[in-house]
């Protein structure tokens, strides 16, 4: 059985007098890519803030590799819904730029090979689409050769095999080891995952499901 990755127990986060998360516990083991479904409000992207370590929950914990990360933010690689915008560089140049702020960088050439980028690497960053855009995120977070990945709603506005390409990317990192958690509201999306937590107005009511589309509907 593989290690549990990241492990979040009896999680609170208070907004006021609400609660955005109310109780959620659940495991990644490495190399597992584990889906949190939910609707707008959801309480999605505000788990996966605890988890990630940018947001301090009011009450629980969370380990990711036995260590808390809020104390270590520098130890995961987060992928937000938004790229970042690099106007007049390159994909080379873009890479390169990231390599220089980061401790023993992954090369420019694997970052590029492992997210299918390699074809692209002197296009400028404006010419690129947006799934291509999202796979230069992730390329970004293989720079800092960071093994447990958060994505939130990593296909958004991704036409079908713009997604396609972003998940077999995630599928070739998963089965590299890397540890991969992702929010979104899309159960297709979600039934790409090894597994699927659901999420309910801050509380998980199923926290073990697998990619089957008819059951992960009806809960
Ligand atoms: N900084 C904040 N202050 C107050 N309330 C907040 C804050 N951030 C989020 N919330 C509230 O917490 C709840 C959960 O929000 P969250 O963004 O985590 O949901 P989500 O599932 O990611 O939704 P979406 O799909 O719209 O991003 C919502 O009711 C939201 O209004």
């Amino acid at each position: 059985m593989k290690a549990n990755v990241i492990e979040v127990r009896e999680i609170r986060v208070r907004f006021g007098a609400d609660d955005a998360v109310r109780g959620v516990s659940f495991r990644v083991a490495e190399g597992e890519i584990y889906a949190l479904l939910g609707a707008r409000g959801a309480g999605k992207t505000t788990l996966l803030e605890v988890a990630a370590g940018t947001r301090r929950p009011t009450i629980g914990s969370v380990r990711v590799r036995g260590l808390d990360p809020y104390e270590r933010r520098d130890a995961v690689g987060a992928v937000w819904r938004d790229g970042g915008l690099f106007p007049g560089l390159t994909v080379a140049e873009v890479v390169d730029t990231w390599r220089r702020w980061t401790m023993d960088p992954l090369t420019r050439d694997e970052a590029l090979r492992l997210t299918g980028l390699s074809g692209l690497a002197d296009v400028p960053f404006e010419r690129l689409t947006d799934g291509q855009r999202r796979l230069l995120d992730l390329a970004l977070v293989l720079v800092g050769r960071s093994d447990v990945l958060f994505l939130d709603e990593p296909t958004a506005g991704l036409d079908e095999a713009a997604a396609r390409t972003v998940w077999a990317v995630l599928r070739v990192l998963a089965r590299a080891g890397v540890t991969i958690l992702v929010a979104t509201h899309d159960v297709d999306e979600a039934c790409r995952a090894d597994r699927i937590g659901v999420l309910d107005h801050g509380v998980l009511v199923v926290g073990d499901m697998t990619g089957d589309r008819n059951a992960v509907q009806a809960a």
